[in-house]
């Protein structure tokens, strides 16, 4: 029987007793009762200890839940604090579970966020990513990871890394996902891609070696430049790029520098890969270990052979002649200042010369520049030619050269004696035939000398001396050499004092005009004066313009005054107009090449004639040979312009200069003004009588009118008026002189002529 049914026996018994009402006697009479009775004690002792045992195990549990109860909330604390997010989604993507952390992350309330869709959180870029990570773990049913970036309406995206492990439950699959922050590893992995990046799109090399010099990294600019890929150099040292042309001191210097200073700077001939060396700048810094230890060496370099070659064009630009190659005026300066130096130094003598194609500009203007420029080039090789390595040629600019001869020894004489050599040589060198396109030119130089450092020993003054020898050679019938001689200085000198005064004129109107009369020698009349410059020079009086034209011309100065002699005479003309009292039809003023040849002439010539409102019959040009020779076409151009615009035009001193025919037929040329050197020695000299004659001739042939120049005595008009010159100019009517004065000489004439009196013209 079992426990259980002998209890039940043993309480149906006792029931039963119960159920009597003398319980005393019948237990007293019952041995079976006496014996439940014990059985219901043992049962009731054993009850007892087993509620005592129950009421233990009760107060065990009690505690165990206790601490269970803890565990659980500790659990959750930590669930809530654990430094990553967690999450638990159903396949729905619904929110089941979230701990604080990812709810604290999210700016959200976690009861705001349960039951809500988590997708709703991961940013529309990367909607994907997660998709296709939940579909992976609902089929898989395996661990998965992403890396995506959450937001909310508050917070701008981060990026998490997801941990997804599935679980399986009752209720269906859970996904329960782990969520670190990584935002701060993805900024550094753009970090670093960025700098990897820079570092391969920079546009110079780049170089990393170790402390060995041993390469662990190159850019593109360095597999560019150097033509080595990559796997070629890394692990190699560095020295596989050096040229051979560094001597070993050059590299030991640069890195003891590197490791003192932490860094080098410099220019260094690197190898390309296929042999061809090549300059780089160059810049090396050492980065450092904690203990300050070498850790790298990082090479920035860019391949500079386009910048040489760009400087060295520039140099040559700036320091050459683009047409011949030739040292240009700034480096003579500089080559002038070191042979000075020297001369100094060594006692040496040298010599500068300053040479000019003589008529280059008539060259020029006919042949065109492109034969000029051949013709320049042609001068600079034989000049080169004629001279020592050592010395030196430069074209100034135009067709002006200079030849510096240093070192020519101790002796003056020997130096001199050289230096005349070197000039002969030129002289005969440049002269003989050049062949140009097609063209045979002969052409002859001028050349001025000066010896240095006794002429003088500042540079300027070289060339200034050396320029007025040069000028005395032109003047002397050119084709030769001269040296400077003291007088030449003071004449330098004056030139320079006539210059500032001529500045000083124009300032303080000190010029006057003075006017010659032309005297018609049948009419006898006075038809036309000449303007002629007189200088009021304070202090020193009346000064002539033979004395201040040429250096007027050299300095530019003719143009205004130029200008200053054309509105003077037209004043004088309007000033006739105004007051009716004409006793001279007309003015002939001198023009200058340097006047003539402005851009402006024609136009300035009409603002005059405007402004003073005169007749153009009332004005005449005389123009000189030269004026008609310098650039044909314009030339052409402008007197065309000038005849249209109803002004005379003369040629003054003709006979002098090259007397074509040619453009006597072609220009339009009123007047002929037969030169005073002829008329001088008219009765004397049978070639100028016979010169004098034709002229008058070829005058009346082209329908020209003649003007005889420096008339002095009857016999000369006497001459002059049976040839049939039209009219005459000189000393024998009046010398120039001031138009109030001269006006009174001509009235006194008239009167002498009306009176019948036997005058001398
Ligand atoms: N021995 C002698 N000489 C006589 C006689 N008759 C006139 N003369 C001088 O001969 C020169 C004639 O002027 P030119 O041939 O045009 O030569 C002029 C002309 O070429 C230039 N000149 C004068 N004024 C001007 C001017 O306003 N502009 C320019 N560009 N040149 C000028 O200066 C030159 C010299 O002028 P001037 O000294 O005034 O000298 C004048 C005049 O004084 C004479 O019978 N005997």
């Amino acid at each position: 029987m079992s426990k259980g049914e002998k209890f039940s026996e043993l309480r149906k018994k006792t029931e039963d007793i119960l159920k009597v009402t003398d319980h005393s006697a019948v237990i007293e009479n019952n041995i079976d009762i006496v014996r439940i009775l014990d059985d219901i004690n043992t049962y009731r002792m054993e009850l007892e200890r087993k509620n005592e045992e129950l009421q233990l195990a009760n107060a065990e549990l009690s505690i165990l839940q206790e601490m269970l109860k803890e565990e659980i909330s500790v659990h959750f604390r930590h669930y809530d604090i654990a430094p990553v997010g967690y999450v638990t989604l159903d396949t729905n993507n619904q929110i089941l579970e979230i701990n604080q952390t990812l709810a604290s992350k999210l700016t959200l309330h976690k009861n705001d966020l349960l039951g809500h869709l988590f997708n709703s959180l991961v940013f529309p870029d990367d909607q994907d990513i997660f998709y296709f990570c939940c579909i992976k773990i609902i089929n898989e049913k395996k661990f998965q990871t992403c890396e995506l970036r959450l937001h909310t309406k508050t917070i701008s995206p981060f990026w998490v890394h997801l941990d997804c492990a599935p679980e399986h439950h009752k209720k269906g699959m859970r996904i329960h996902i782990a969520i670190s922050d990584i935002s701060h590893l993805k900024t550094l992995e753009q970090d670093l891609t960025l700098s990897a990046s820079v570092l391969d799109e920079c546009a110079e090399m780049i170089i990393v070696t170790a402390p060995d010099y041993n390469i662990i990294k190159v850019n593109k600019a360095f597999v560019q430049t150097t033509g080595f890929i990559k796997a070629e150099t890394l692990g190699k040292n560095y020295s596989i790029l050096q040229s051979g042309k560094h001597n070993e001191q050059f590299y030991q210097d640069m890195w003891a520098s590197l490791k003192l200073n932490k860094n080098w700077q410099g220019e260094i001939w690197n190898k390309r890969k296929n042999g061809e060396i090549y300059p780089e700048w160059i810049s090396l810094t050492t980065v450092s270990n904690p203990d300050g230890s070498p850790a790298y060496y990082i090479s920035v370099s860019s391949d500079i052979t386009q910048r040489k070659k760009d400087a060295q064009q520039i140099n040559f630009m700036a320091y050459y002649d683009p047409l011949t190659g030739l040292p240009n005026r700034i480096l003579l300066q500089d080559r002038l200042k070191q042979a000075l130096v020297q001369a100094h130094r060594n006692r040496q003598h040298g010599a500068v010369f300053i040479l000019d194609i003589d008529h280059f500009k008539v060259i020029n203007d006919s042949l065109g520049h492109l034969i000029g420029d051949d013709l320049l080039q042609e001068v600079a090789k034989r000049l080169s030619d004629c001279i020592r390595e050592e010395d030196t040629i430069s074209r100034l600019g135009g067709d002006e050269f200079v030849v510096l001869l240093a070192d020519l020894g101790e002796d003056k004489k020997n130096a001199i004696s050289h230096a005349s050599s070197v000039a002969e040589k030129i002289i005969h060198t440049i002269s003989e035939p050049i062949i140009t396109q097609e063209n045979k030119l002969q052409i002859t130089v001028s050349i001025g000398i000066v010896m240095f450092p006794d002429d003088t020993d500042q540079i300027i003054d070289l060339m200034k001396l050396a320029d007025n020898a040069m000028y005395k050679v032109k003047q002397s019938g050119r084709n030769n050499y001269k040296f400077v001689t003291p007088s030449l200085q003071k004449e330098a000198d004056e030139r320079l004092s006539v210059q500032h005064g001529l500045h000083d004129a124009l300032n303080r109107d000190l010029f006057e005009l003075f006017y010659q009369p032309q005297i018609n020698f049948i009419t006898q009349a006075v038809s036309g004066a000449e303007a002629l410059i007189r200088w009021q020079k304070p202090n020193s009086g009346l000064v002539y313009p033979d004395d201040f034209i040429t250096i007027s011309e050299e300095s530019g100065l003719i143009v205004p005054i130029g200008t200053w002699v054309l509105e003077e005479a037209c004043r004088q003309i309007s000033s006739w107009n105004t007051h009716k009292k004409q006793l001279i039809s007309f003015i002939s003023v001198n023009m200058s090449v340097r006047q003539f040849q402005q851009k402006n002439f024609i136009s300035e010539m009409q603002r005059i004639m405007l402004n003073h409102n005169i007749q153009p019959q009332q004005l005449e040009l005389e123009l000189t040979e030269s004026i008609l020779i310098h650039n044909l076409d314009e030339t052409k151009r402008k007197l065309f312009e000038l005849r249209e615009m109803g002004i005379r035009l003369a040629i003054d001193d003709f006979g002098t200069g090259y007397s074509s025919l040619q453009y006597l037929k072609n220009l339009p040329i009123d007047v002929i003004k037969i030169d005073q050197s002829f008329i001088n020695d008219i009765l004397l000299d049978v070639n100028d009588r016979a010169i004098v004659q034709t002229i008058i001739s070829l005058a009346k042939n082209l329908n020209l009118w003649v003007v005889a120049e420096g008339v002095v005595n009857q016999e000369q008009y006497e001459f002059l008026k049976e040839k049939g010159c039209d009219s005459y100019q000189g000393y024998y009517y009046s010398k120039p002189m001031p138009m109030a004065e001269l006006l009174g000489v001509i009235q006194d004439k008239n009167s002498e002529l009306s009176a019948g009196i036997n005058i001398k013209y």
